[in-house]
Parts: C-alpha cells; sequence; structure tokens
C-alpha cells in the first residue's frame, strides 16, 4: 500500500493558511504556490541517494557527497499544476519537465486528457506528478496510468491539498504510488470541490475566474 506523507513543517503550513484565503490575490496565490512547491520538494527529496565524490578545496581534498546521476522527472497536469513546476526546479535545475493536459468535465468530474508532452528518456527517470489539488483523484490516476503504460515504474505524487476520497482513489488503484501533501482536508462537495479547500486551483493562478 502506498503511503502518504503530509509535509507538516511550519513554514508550508504557513503559507498555505494564506493560499487558502479567499482574499489573497492571484500574484500573491502564484508566488506562495511557488514556494510551498520548493519547500515540498525538499521534504520529498530527503531519502534521495547520494555518490561519493572527492574535491580539492583551495586547502586540501574533501571527501564529498552529490545526487549526480539522479534522473528526475517533474510532471505538472495542466493547468495548476504548472504553478509548481518552477518552485522545484529552483531546487533541482537539472530536472526535466514532461506535461500532461487533463481537465475534469464540471458534469461527470471525469478528467478528460488533451495533452501529453514527456522527455523521451522518460522511463528512466524519477517522477514527480504535480498538481495542487487531489479531489476525486480521477485527474492523478489517469497521469499515473499514462506514465505506466509509457513504461514508467519510480512515481511519486506531490499535491498541495487532498480530499480523503481523492487519497483513497489513487491507493485503490495505484497502491505502489507514494503521495506527498501539504494538508488533509475534510470532503468533497457537490461539485467535486474539495472542502475547505482553496478553490479552483488553475483559476486562482491564472486569474481566470
Ligand atoms: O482529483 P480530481 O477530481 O480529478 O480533481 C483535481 C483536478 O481538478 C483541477 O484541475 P481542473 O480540471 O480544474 O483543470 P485546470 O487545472 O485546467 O483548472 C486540479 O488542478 C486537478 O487537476
Ligand atoms: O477543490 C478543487 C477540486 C478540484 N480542482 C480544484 O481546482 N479545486
Ligand atoms: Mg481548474
Amino acid at each position: 500500500m502506498s503511503k502518504v506523507f503530509i509535509c507538516d513543517h511550519p513554514l508550508i503550513q504557513h503559507k498555505l493558511t494564506y493560499i487558502r484565503d479567499v482574499n489573497t490575490k492571484t500574484k500573491d496565490f502564484r508566488e506562495l504556490v511557488d514556494e510551498v512547491a520548493t519547500l515540498m520538494a525538499y521534504e520529498i527529496t530527503r531519502n534521495i541517494q547520494l555518490e561519493n565524490i572527492q574535491v580539492k578545496t583551495p586547502v586540501a581534498t574533501a571527501d564529498c557527497r552529490i545526487i549526480s546521476g539522479r534522473m528526475l522527472g517533474i510532471i505538472p497536469i495542466l493547468r495548476a499544476g504548472l504553478g509548481m513546476v518552477d518552485g522545484i526546479l529552483n531546487l533541482i535545475p537539472a530536472a526535466k519537465v514532461g506535461h500532461i493536459g487533463l481537465y475534469r468535465d464540471p458534469e461527470t468530474l471525469q478528467p478528460v486528457e488533451y495533452y501529453v508532452k514527456l522527455p523521451t528518456d522518460v522511463q528512466e527517470r524519477e517522477l514527480i506528478v504535480v498538481d495542487p489539488m487531489l479531489a476525486t483523484g480521477g485527474s492523478a490516476n489517469l497521469a499515473i496510468t499514462a506514465l505506466k503504460n509509457r513504461g514508467c515504474v519510480q512515481i511519486k505524487l506531490m499535491c498541495l491539498i487532498a480530499a480523503p476520497e481523492g487519497i483513497e482513489a489513487v491507493q485503490k488503484e495505484h497502491p505502489d504510488i507514494d503521495i506527498y501533501v501539504a494538508a488533509i482536508d475534510d470532503y468533497l462537495n457537490d461539485h467535486g470541490y474539495i472542502i475547505p479547500g482553496l478553490g479552483d486551483a488553475g483559476d486562482r493562478l491564472f486569474g481566470t475566474k
């Protein structure tokens, strides 16, 4: 069974409070999501493997460690996942980015795929699928399935806010995938919105409503 990690670092929780606030405007919302993505990336990469190397300091040789050789990929689920990409790239600039475009049909709440563009060596990479919201779990499940269908095996899911329903759905369909979230909220309303949540992440990031 996949594990669920709640990133409860005080800085993440503090910024999430302002992300949720209805009075936070687009510019601040975008900056806060970016910052939280960086902080969550710090947590998610905690157990990444290191290699030993030696470097010359100005006065001696030092035994050091680097993460070279680890091939990472960031996979945002469009649109809202885009808001988390730069924050992660700040920490891991060598990561490649693949895009999966999905929108959720407002009537059926089923995800509809409209775009997939992945790095050619995606199967060899350790992937972090990012999306601020895990609601019914349909979008995350479809994105993970799309990656697995292309031969990807090392996949983590990183979301800001999850509904219990979404976590359950991902655990059921993809029990091998670990999930990292900043918060698990109460429930989904009749329109599939996370309560209390933050509203529509894509609209708040891009100012479309
Ligand atoms: O878990 P689910 O029930 O599938 O819902 C979550 C999805 O809904 C939102 O995307 P949306 O469909 O609003 O598209 P957008 O990012 O383009 O706004 C969100 O960013 C997730 O991708
Ligand atoms: O609460 C929700 C649920 C799905 N998508 C969002 O952007 N917000
Ligand atoms: Mg949206």
